[in-house]
């Protein structure tokens, strides 16, 4: 598979070398596969309200340019409803399959399997494998027991040869911790909405002490739904001092933290530098942290989805 790499693979233990050359390193998983560090993402503007079932080019559109300027990571799910126009795009794009990252996500419709739902997103996307195949939001699951099944469900998936890594997303610590005591194989992924003002505590520890990685979505709301904002100082400096914009600054936050960064953008001229700049540089650790601290005075979710919407005490 193509990246956007260097000769230093971070594992998912967050160390994020400082890249050499001008690039951006795939992220090594517990699995052994790699995950490009930057992704393009479906879920949001390319999003398709419920019930909208008709074909929609321009999302086509907008991801064919994604991906022909260099966004080999995509991000999809089945309740995006746009895997089709996902599938059309990857065959529009002229870029071998073996050079893509695809991730879809099931949300685990009560009454099906795991089985029904994967071979339905496959045929929609119109693919015999996607790389990567979480489970949305765990809603489902009352019990421990319910957890434990229901991974048992996403393994036998990766059994088959037709994910090859998997993972979940909106878990917890508490949804994380009964799948692992059972897991023949374990999450290597876990996609939660991650920004300086919702840095989620501990969390980001258990997942390394665990070898979980994290993808970043909404890594931009800093400068998006929730500015104005204490972090706006600090990135204003940032970016004048590397003489890019204040969303790069707020992606690199998040690869130089050893974590994936998920966004998206109708944008073509905003997506392009975006690749561009951000293998050019990178943020020292003190950096980061001064980031982090300024963050650490709001706390503003953007998105209220799986536990993470119970669990949400301020
Ligand atoms: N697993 C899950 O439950 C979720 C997954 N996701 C995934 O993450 C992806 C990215 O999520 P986003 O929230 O879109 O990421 P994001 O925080 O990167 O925001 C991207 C949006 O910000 C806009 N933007 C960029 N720079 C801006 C600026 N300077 N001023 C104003 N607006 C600016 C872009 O046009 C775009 O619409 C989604 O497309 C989806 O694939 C998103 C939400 C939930
Ligand atoms: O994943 C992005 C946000 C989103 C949009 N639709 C759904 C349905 C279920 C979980 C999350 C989402």
């Amino acid at each position: 598979m193509h990246s956007i790499t260097s000769a230093f693979q971070p594992d998912a233990s967050g160390t994020a070398p400082k890249q050499q050359g001008g690039s951006i390193p795939n992220l090594k998983l517990s699995d052994g596969n790699e995950i490009p560090m930057l992704g393009y993402g479906l879920g949001t503007a390319n999003f398709k309200r419920g019930g909208d079932t008709a074909f929609n080019q321009q999302i086509v559109d907008h991801t064919v340019a994604a991906i022909k300027a260099g966004y080999y990571h995509l991000d999809g799910a089945e309740a995006y409803g746009n895997e089709q126009e996902l599938g059309a795009a990857i065959k529009a794009a002229g870029v071998p399959r073996s050079k893509l990252f695809v991730t879809t996500k099931t949300s685990c419709r009560a009454g099906e399997t795991i089985e029904t739902a994967f071979s339905r997103s496959l045929a929609k996307l119109g693919l015999d494998y996607v790389d990567l195949y979480l489970i949305h939001q765990p809603y489902f699951a009352k019990t421990p027991a319910d957890h434990q099944s229901k991974w048992a469900e996403m393994e036998a998936i990766k059994d088959s040869g037709r994910a090859r890594s998997i993972g979940v997303s909106n878990y917890l610590q508490s949804d994380l911790e009964p799948i692992l005591t059972t897991a023949r194989l374990p999450p290597v992924v876990n996609q939660i909405e991650y920004h300086p003002y919702l840095q989620h505590g501990d969390l980001v520890a258990f997942h390394r002490q665990h070898g979980i990685a994290i993808e970043a979505y909404a890594p931009l709301t800093a400068i998006t739904k929730a500015a104005p904002g204490p972090c706006d100082a600090v990135y204003e400096r940032l970016a004048k001092k590397y003489g890019v914009s204040e969303g790069e600054i707020a992606l690199r936050w998040c690869l130089d933290q050893g974590i994936v960064a998920l966004t998206t953008s109708g944008n073509e001229q905003r997506l392009q530098g975006y690749l561009a700049k951000l293998p050019a540089f990178h943020l020292t650790p003190k950096e980061v942290e001064e980031v982090a601290e300024a963050g650490r005075e709001k706390h503003f979710r953007g998105f209220w989805l799986g536990k993470f919407a119970a669990d949400d005490r301020r």
